[in-house]
């Protein structure tokens, strides 16, 4: 991995060169996503069927779009009794922390006979896309449906990409009957983004689209936010390690690997104290490279938006990690909880040499749909708050609003407003 010291250059570079992820800065795909999305839109599912095609190489049509119990059932026969219990225990983790998250509605009375409140209802139809280009993942089938059942939405419709023989991995499949989804729909990318927004003949439209995915997917999220609301655009796999002298290379190099290897466009940055532990964690990556199944992802990566940067003073580290804002941080420094409280901008927090990122990924609880290229800044984890909506409740007795009638016909006047000041007077009227 390139080694650098930090100085204003190379940190004015580095944010140059991660700004380029954004998928505000992929103008190039953006002609292609607005086609895909005004086809479905025109054509339905003929045009996921088109698309299906030329994408994914699979076969689809009204008969086999939509996977079948039968299915379900063939895809519990192939997965390993043993990785089902771990689905199982993982769902179970994942429900106990998102059910922490759950709001209640509250009402707020006076004696007056006044009464506020705010109700929380959960959405009706959510879609959940679940990515399957280069990988399967059946974790983030369980992270996007755990919340949105936390919450008591009503359907739950997966999109996922189906492989060559038209089918989904079954691992995919049987985490998403234990999880809860309502139907499932073999299509991936834009054309899937189009169809949950605009509705086709065999998908139905959803109130909101969840997930991750790549760019095509997060410009396609982004171009139909309106017609439907979007979480976060969670894109490309992100990392950060905060390491000092103390941090252990070959554990620090492990986890840089296990997000370079979702994709080329993949980030794994480490911010360093240590001039030794720079040139370890380098020496074990490329160790590591020679050994993991996908190195070829992981080099490209790497040589994409791979960094070692090394700092004087680990101030200086947590202020690039901040303005960085990485989906993933890890801290494996000698006192990790108080680097930790002077974090600002991050997905998640790992803290410590034995939280390793895939921890989250799969097992601790939390979810690992997190914001990415900068956006911790301002967005937060998919959480249970993104599948609910509120409504404000208000009830004023006669004699409450007898006390203050005057003040907001005064005020509705001075807005020039006369019929919202006559709907509040008419009440009083001699
Ligand atoms: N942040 C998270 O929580 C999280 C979790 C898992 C994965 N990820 C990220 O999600 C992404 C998954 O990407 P993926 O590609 O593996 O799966 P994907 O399902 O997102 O994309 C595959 C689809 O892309 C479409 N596509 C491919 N080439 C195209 C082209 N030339 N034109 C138009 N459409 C095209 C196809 O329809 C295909 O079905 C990775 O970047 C990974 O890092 C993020
Ligand atoms: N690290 C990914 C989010 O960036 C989530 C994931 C799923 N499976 C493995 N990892
Ligand atoms: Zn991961």
């Amino acid at each position: 991995m390139r080694i650098q010291k930090l100085d204003e250059n190379s940190r004015k570079n580095l944010l140059e060169d991660l700004l380029k992820r954004s998928p505000n800065n992929y103008g190039q795909y953006e002609q292609g996503v607005t086609e895909i999305l005004a086809n479905v839109k025109a054509n339905g599912d003929q045009a996921l069927f088109e698309y299906t095609k030329k994408f994914d190489q699979a076969d689809l049509n009204a008969g086999n779009i939509k996977v079948t119990d039968a299915e379900i059932e063939e895809a519990y026969a192939l997965v390993d009794r043993k990785l089902v219990e771990i689905i199982r225990k993982s769902l179970a983790n994942i429900r106990t922390y998102h059910e922490k998250q759950r709001q209640t509605s509250w009402f707020d009375s006076k004696p007056d006979g006044t009464i506020l409140g705010q109700k929380v209802t959960a959405l009706h139809r959510v879609g959940v896309y679940v990515p399957g280009g280069k990988a399967a993942y059946p974790s983030s089938v369980l992270m996007n449906i755990v919340p949105a059942k936390v919450a008591g939405v009503d359907e739950i419709i997966m999109v996922t990409p189906p492989g060559k023989d038209g089918k989904v991995t079954p691992t995919t499949l049987v985490a998403a009957k234990e999880a809860g989804a309502d139907a499932i729909y073999k299509v991936g990318g834009a054309q899937a983004i189009g169809a949950l927004a605009y509705g086709t003949e065999s998908i139905p439209k959803v109130d909101k689209i969840v997930g991750p995915g790549n760019i095509y997917v997060a410009l396609a999220k982004k171009a139909v936010y309106g017609y439907v609301s979007i979480d976060a655009i969670a894109g490309p796999s992100e990392i950060l390690v905060i390491a000092d002298e103390t941090a252990n290379p070959r554990f620090v190099a492990a986890d840089l690997l296990s997000q370079a290897e979702h994709d080329e466009l993949a980030s794994a940055i480490l911010v360093t104290t240590s001039e030794e532990l720079a040139k370890k964690v380098s020496d074990e990556t490329d160790k590591f490279i020679k050994e993991l199944s996908r190195g070829e992802i992981i080099q490209k990566s790497l040589d994409n938006y791979g960094y070692i940067l090394v700092t004087d003073t680990m101030d200086e580290a947590i202020e690039t990690a901040n303005e960085i804002a990485s989906e993933h941080l890890e801290i494996q420094t000698k006192n990790p909880f108080d680097v930790m409280t002077k974090i600002r901008n991050a997905g998640a927090i790992f803290i410590g040499e034995y939280a390793s990122e895939p921890l989250g990924d799969y097992f601790a609880g939390p979810n690992h749909v997190l914001p990415t290229n900068g956006t911790a800044k301002f967005f937060s984890p998919l959480s249970v708050d993104d599948f609910v909506k509120k409504s404000s409740i208000i009830s004023y007795s006669e004699n409450a609003l007898r006390a203050i009638h005057e003040d907001i016909e005064a005020f509705a006047t001075a807005e020039h407003l006369t019929a919202h000041a006559n709907s509040i007077k008419v009440r009083f009227e001699k």
